[in-house]
């Protein structure tokens, strides 16, 4: 069989493999990194307004939850990046950081002073003050190219009484505002762009999808990997670095015989090591939309028109550098909460069921997100073959205060779009078009795309790693993305796991060197 050996194997290539492995090469280390899904060919992966063009492709994981209980019966879909660069290379570039109580929730090592200095490593930002980082490799923006009714809805946000927030970052979001996004010249600056591209000195395949991670006397030793019709395995001599995502990280666990016994008793995968929190504690954001039929007919659904493609095309300018979502707001729903529980999505497009439904009429969107959901899931294995997705219950609305928060929302949503600067805008109400806000919720609900949690970080029985993200009770096994997060911060969530993979990276790079010395 063939074999290889490194230094360190990072396991997927998305928003925090592509950091960590970088910063590892930074050090001099030898690094192989795979990839289950293919190279990030597609130029709809550069075109900011094209991300929701790749769902249901092969650069999507395509997964669905379990039938939800509280959403009648519904099995939702839930896009997951399957390429170089992961969900960063679908996702909508939204660049948000979270709040400061967030992290506090964390454990020691992650207040928000602590975790500062790692956003500010990741950026090179437009904004030039004590907020921001310059000489990081990922750029952060303002839009080539932001619709009018975006404009007008943040007029309409003030006439509400809501502050204007210029800077959603700054570790108390609070207000409306246009989102920063990583865009380059016009184009998604992906996370394996920023950290990655013509990068020479490292290991990299693609469509490497791994079915197990090998364990020797308790301590991570390599990875069985599938290849090319083959099944192969390579060695890692310092350590292997697990950065599948949500899903995918908890999964490969168990298939690793690393997870709860009784989960995998019952699919038939023999124990390496009892970690019952393995795939327990799946958060997620959910939202759910107010959609209004636009009095103009350039809404961002023209931006396929031949006069938007050629602008695009010469230079990066017009709708199709719109990343759909343009602007929002981070507001709380009754007044005696510290921090917001709500997010505002607002895109001048028809955006239901991941804008997979075709637009009936010209309209623009309003999506109420939660931000703070006491409802949490779990996912777990079906039987022992890997290849297999994993099944997802994320017991959306479990909490019914969950679905009165959405409720108010929606209220607030509504009086947002009554405001006379978005009259000029506003035709008729297409969704929900009733009065039954409870069933609009539940027929209407979908992920805003930030599963988490699953292997959270802690010092208790169902925390899986580690607050320096070392798996309890293995050597040399490490998680390190959005999966550790024991409360989901408030906010989209690349950045804040972009910033666990550049602590991870730093604490790696310290356990070896306290090894050697
Ligand atoms: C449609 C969409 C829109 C979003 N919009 C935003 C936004 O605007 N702003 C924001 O901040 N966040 C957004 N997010 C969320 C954000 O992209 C994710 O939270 C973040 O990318 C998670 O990073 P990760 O490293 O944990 O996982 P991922 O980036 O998903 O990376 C995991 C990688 O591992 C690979 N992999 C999985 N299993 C294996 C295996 N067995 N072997 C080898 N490789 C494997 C996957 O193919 C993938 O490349 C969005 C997400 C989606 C899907």
């Amino acid at each position: 069989m063939h074999t290889m050996t490194h230094d360190f194997i990072v396991i997927g290539a998305g928003s925090a493999g592509c950091v960590i492995t970088r910063r590892l090469l930074d050090a001099g280390a030898r690094v192989l990194l795979l990839e289950a899904g293919g190279p990030d060919l597609d130029p709809r992966i550069k075109i900011p307004a094209a991300f929701s063009q790749l769902f249901r492709t092969p650069y999507d994981w395509e997964l669905y939850t379990q039938p939800q209980r509280h959403l009648l019966g519904r099995t939702l879909y839930w896009p997951r990046g399957k390429t170089l660069g992961g969900s960063g290379a679908i996702n909508a570039m939204i660049v948000i950081r979270g709040h400061l109580e967030d992290y506090q929730s964390w454990g020691t090592d992650w207040s928000w002073d602590q975790v500062l200095p790692y956003f500010q490593r990741i950026e090179h930002h437009f904004l030039k003050n004590e907020h921001h980082g310059q000489d990081g490799p990922m750029e952060v923006q303002e839009r080539n190219f932001t619709h009018p009714i975006t404009q007008a809805f943040l007029r309409a946000a003030v006439q509400m009484g809501h502050p204007v927030c210029r800077d959603f970052n700054t570790g108390k979001p609070y207000g409306f505002g246009l989102y920063h996004v990583n865009h380059r010249k016009g184009e998604r600056h992906s996370p394996f762009h920023a950290y990655l591209k013509g990068h020479k000195g490292y290991t990299l395949k693609t469509r490497a999808q791994v079915l197990r991670i090998l364990l020797h006397n308790k301590a991570a030793r390599g990875v069985v990997y599938r290849h090319q019709g083959k099944v192969l395995n390579a060695f890692a001599s310092q350590g292997v670095i697990l950065t599948a995502g949500a899903i995918h990280s908890p999964h490969l666990l168990m298939h690793s015989g690393i997870g709860d016994p009784a989960v995998l008793r019952h699919a038939g995968i023999d124990l390496e090591h009892a970690l019952p929190g393995v795939g327990q504690n799946l958060q997620d954001h959910p939202a759910v939309p107010l959609i209004y039929q636009s009095r103009t007919d350039d809404t961002l659904e023209t931006a396929l028109q031949p006069q938007h493609i050629l602008n695009y095309t010469l230079k990066k300018q017009g709708p199709l550098s719109s990343n759909v979502a343009e602007a929002g707001g981070f507001i709380r729903s009754k007044s005696d909460l510290s921090a917001p529980d709500l997010q505002f999505h607002m895109a001048p497009v028809y955006y239901r069921d991941h804008g997979l439904t075709a637009p009936p009429m010209p309209a623009f969107s309003l999506g109420p997100t939660l931000l703070t959901p006491r409802s949490t899931g779990r996912l777990w294995v079906q039987d022992a073959n890997p290849l297999k997705a994993p099944l997802i219950d994320p017991h959306y609305l479990h909490d019914p205060e969950d679905l009165y928060t959405l409720i108010r929302g929606l209220e607030m949503a509504h009086d947002l779009i009554h405001q006379p600067a978005l009259k000029p805008y506003r035709g008729k109400e297409l969704l929900p078009g009733h009065k039954d806000l409870q069933f609009h919720v539940q027929s209407n609900l979908q992920t805003l795309y930030h599963p988490a949690g699953t292997c959270q970080m802690g010092e208790h029985p169902q925390a899986v790693v580690d607050s320096r993200l070392r798996v309890h009770g293995l050597k040399k096994l490490y998680v390190a993305d959005a999966s550790v997060m024991p409360a989901l911060p408030r906010g989209n969530t690349q950045f804040p796991t972009m910033m666990i993979a550049e602590r991870a990276a730093e604490w790696i790079l310290q356990d070896q060197t306290q090894a050697t010395t």
